[in-house]
């Protein structure tokens, strides 16, 4: 097995199992692993804590390849900052130990609250360094950084401070904050989820990282045979739960699809906890499924963490879901003092599910009360909202520039954008458009405030330069990806922006992502 078999430092184990081996193991890289050296070679060490020496079992260790990947199977020396893992089927400990691979989506788990964190400030720093070429230092020079440093804020601190009791809960174990997962479905019709860069579906009796509502729902139990996914929504982090169910390819005929509909119909009949049901159209094709290949692409591992993005990405824009129960929106609400005007419901969003909406119980509440924070509007400004999603930014923006200023709301995804325009119909401070931002640069001059919250493959040089073209007052990025926001970071600077505020929130405790807010000005 090529400089496997050649391992000085090889135990007695390692020679019965070539594919395993001990290092220690140094920081945490962009992704969610630490990075260690074996003989010269690197490997990408998944559920380690930086500092720690650990056995790790490297899959596929081919001699040629530039670096391996590999999972923690035994701790040697453990890290004071370990913890038993929050989730056992997402335990690479417990998992190795029976024989199977851990479920992805909790990779940070093993780690302290605390420690998450700080880990997470680290990633951010060094990412922005090795992607950005921009130091810390120096963004800390222009007094962007609260007393100096990178922290990584507890959404949950920002509901909490509005006397939310539910976010106190199990925020010490950075449990049960989700309120939209997606699930795969396995041949039994039991929802599932993937190992990290996996296809192999693994049976769940519920989701701990997921709201109450989701987590003891009866949906583990149901029978969802001859669906592809399921995606369940809690809106407002409670029951009724919505679902977006897609079917598995069309090719399997239109008697599995019959069946699969009439099973939801019933099953919505009979659980009350149970409001939408939506049946997307079926996917393009079958998926492979090779017990360990990786997922190609981008989408593939998004999807199966069900991270920031929305379910309307899967559909063909012209072919909506059929609504086979319950109300075609769910009540979403907005952060509280936003968007209340009587018009708007009490600032309550008619969303409809398949619609982006952040996945973070506290999200909402804790991304605006940080840009409000950091970037205050004025009454009469004008705001350009870019990748608006159902309008979370517009909302707030709407009611801080109020009757004589104006929001420029810019979406692509159709779902979203039709959430958007039955909230703010009538409102004449907001202006709505579905489309790529790419196509509307040129409406962008003539405003104060550029606010833009791309997908994580960021905003790109073509939009940075439209926006520096447009010559606002501030630019205000909120960004899921440390890599990709670097990267328009550093453009942004080339072009004369400076930083003025930069902050990092924890939206997705247990796993390696973050959110970041900044604020540019020149
Ligand atoms: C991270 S979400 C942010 C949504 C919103 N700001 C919020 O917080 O709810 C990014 C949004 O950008 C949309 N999007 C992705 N690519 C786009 C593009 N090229 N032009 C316009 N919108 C896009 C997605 O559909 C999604 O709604």
């Amino acid at each position: 097995m090529g400089s496997a078999a050649t391992d000085t430092a090889a135990t007695d184990s390692a020679a019965e199992h070539p594919e395993e081996f001990e290092v220690t193991v140094g920081p945490m890289a962009h992704g969610g692993h630490c990075v260690a050296r074996h003989e010269g070679r690197v490997i990408f060490v998944r559920h380690a804590v930086p500092g720690e020496r650990v056995r790790v079992r490297v899959q596929d260790p081919q001699a040629s390849a530039k670096f391996w990947r590999g999972d923690v199977i035994a701790v040697l020396e453990p890290s004071e900052h370990r913890r038993r893992h929050v989730w056992k089927l997402a335990d690479a400990l417990r998992a190795y130990q029976a024989d199977r691979l851990p479920v992805g989506g909790a990779e940070y788990g093993h780690m302290t609250d605390q420690h998450q964190r700080w880990t997470k400030a680290q990633v951010f720093r060094d990412t922005l360094q090795r992607v950005g070429g921009i130091s810390v230092h120096e963004v800390a020079s222009t007094g962007a950084l609260s007393e100096g440093e990178l922290h990584v804020a507890d959404p949950d601190d920002y509901a909490r401070h509005r006397g939310r009791r539910d976010a106190a809960a199990d925020s010490t174990t950075g449990m049960h904050w989700r309120t939209r997962v997606s699930f795969a479905v396995n041949g039994a019709g039991a929802l599932c989820m993937t190992p990290h860069r996996s296809h192999e579906l693994i049976e769940l009796r519920g989701m701990p990282l997921a709201v109450q509502a989701i987590n003891s729902s009866a949906l583990f139990r149901q029978d969802f045979t001859g669906a592809q996914t399921v995606d369940v929504i809690a809106a407002g982090a409670q029951a009724p739960l919505a679902l977006v169910v897609r079917p598995a390819a069309a090719d399997r005929g239109d008697s599995a699809h019959s069946d699969l509909t009439e099973r939801l119909v019933a099953m919505a009949q009979e659980d009350e906890r149970l409001g939408t049901v939506l049946l997307a159209p079926p996917a393009a094709a079958p998926r492979s499924r090779s017990p360990r290949g990786p997922r190609t692409g981008r989408r593939g591992r998004a999807r199966a963490q069900g991270r920031k993005r929305s379910t309307e990405g899967q559909s063909a824009p012209q072919q909506p879901p059929t609504l086979l129960a319950g109300p075609r929106s769910v009540a979403e609400p907005l952060p509280a003092g936003q968007g209340g005007g009587a018009r708007h419901g009490g600032g309550v969003l008619a969303l409809r599910p398949e619609s982006f909406w952040q996945i973070h119980r506290s999200a909402p509440e804790a991304l605006v009360q940080t840009v409000e924070s950091l970037a205050p509007l004025q009454g009469g400004e004008s705001v350009a909202d870019l990748y608006a999603g159902a309008g979370l930014f517009t909302a707030w923006a709407a009611d801080r520039v109020g009757a004589g200023g104006r929001v420029l709301s810019v979406e692509a995804a159709g779902a979203s954008a039709a959430s958007a325009a039955e909230y703010f119909h009538g409102d004449d401070r907001v202006i709505l458009r579905q489309s790529p931002v790419e196509h509307m640069l040129a409406e962008l001059p003539g405003h104060d405030v550029v606010l833009l919250d791309p997908p994580r493959a960021g905003a790109g040089a073509r939009v940075i330069a439209g926006i520096d073209e447009a010559a606002p007052r501030r630019i205000v990025y909120v960004s899921c990806d440390p890599a990709s926001f670097a990267r328009d970071a550093a453009e942004l600077l080339r072009r004369g922006w400076q930083f003025r505020d930069l902050r990092i929130l924890d939206l997705y405790p247990n796993t390696h992502h973050m959110e970041s807010v900044a604020v540019f000005e020149r």
